[in-house]
């Protein structure tokens, strides 16, 4: 449904005296995703999560450069076809509830994003689904709590009948089951054929909903791996971040990574993770290791077996 290679997006910025720097945030970035298929993207505050779901779409900011290739059903990704299929074929569930149209109704927004079938029904049945009252679809924005606001969010990707699903973080703030149903939602779409990719910071929600995990870092995917590799103390893991990253989970071993993911304007030269690896050789720091195929999965490590 959707392949993104070598894909880099940079921000122009003016420093002192009006000189133009590039900040590179997201470095070749590889990821792909099947129909039927739900692909989950963890990774920390700022590894680049966002601004790749915002570049498939299209909706990066004017400041922002994008190389690289993005296909959407084997054809090039153009800015053209993103504003033509956004919406309709490639929904978005925004990381922020500002996305939503202060100045218009949410059962409104949630019904013009029906294309197939009745619009007022179709709404009708998914704010019951996500038990949000009746009365809620004649409320604005503004009106609604932050976990209504997401479910009206999620709603509208669900009701759309897209191919290609972005959720971007779709879940923070909802209760229990709100989070329950709109990740079953999720899985339903795909298991209907749709190609749906969840971003999240939270592993097990990944776990419960996905076939692959990708690992983002430092703007890069240093792993893609299928969900059923994150066990035990992580022996079938690739990469030695995706690795920390599982053992650092509360209900395995709770060890922390020492250090800090590499800010964009003071990247590492070589391997982003080399500076925190356990594993890091001088060869690490030669070059930005290429990513390769490694046991049914992505790698992008010079050490991994
Ligand atoms: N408009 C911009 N100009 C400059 N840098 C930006 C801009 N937008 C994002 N960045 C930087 O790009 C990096 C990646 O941001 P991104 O929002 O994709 O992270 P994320 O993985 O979605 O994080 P989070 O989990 O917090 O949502 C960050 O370092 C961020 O500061
Ligand atoms: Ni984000």
């Amino acid at each position: 449904m959707l392949k993104v290679e070598d894909l880099s997006v940079s921000f122009v910025q003016y420093t002192k005296g009006l000189k133009q720097k590039d900040l590179k945030v997201i470095t070749s970035l590889n990821i792909d995703i099947m129909p039927g298929e739900v692909l989950a993207v963890v990774g920390s505050s700022g590894s680049g999560k966002s601004l790749l779901a915002h570049a498939i779409l299209g909706i990066l900011p004017t400041n922002a450069t994008v190389n690289g290739t993005m296909m959407y059903k084997g054809e090039a990704l153009t800015t053209k076809r993103q504003q033509s299929l956004r919406g309709k074929e490639i929904a978005l569930v925004p990381q922020s509830v500002k996305y939503l149209d202060p100045l218009m109704k949410v059962g409104k927004q949630v019904q013009s994003a029906v294309r197939k079938g009745d619009p007022v029904k179709a709404q009708k049945d998914v704010f019951a689904r996500y038990h949000l009252k009746s009365g809620v679809d004649g409320q604005y924005p503004y009106q609604l709590s932050g976990g209504m606001s997401r479910r009206v969010l999620v709603s509208t990707a669900v009701v759309s009948g897209a191919s290609l699903i972005i959720a971007d973080e779709p879940t923070p703030g909802m209760d229990t089951a709100a989070v329950q149903e709109s990740i079953r939602d999720l899985r339903k779409l795909a298991d209907e054929g749709a190609a749906v990719m969840m971003i999240t910071h939270d592993i097990d929600t990944a776990l419960k909903i996905a076939d692959r995990i990708a690992v983002f870092y430092a703007g890069t995917t240093v792993e893609v791996a299928p969900v059923s590799d994150f066990e035990g103390r992580g022996e079938k893991l690739r990469h030695p971040y995706s690795k920390a990253l599982w053992r650092a989970l509360p209900q395995n071993e709770f060890l922390p990574i020492e250090g800090f993911q590499p800010l964009p304007s003071a990247l590492p030269p070589g391997c982003l993770f080399a500076p925190r690896c356990s594993m890091a050789t001088p060869e690490c720091s030669a070059g930005q290791p290429e990513a390769r195929e490694l046991r049914d999965g992505m790698v992008r490590c010079i050490h991994a077996t």
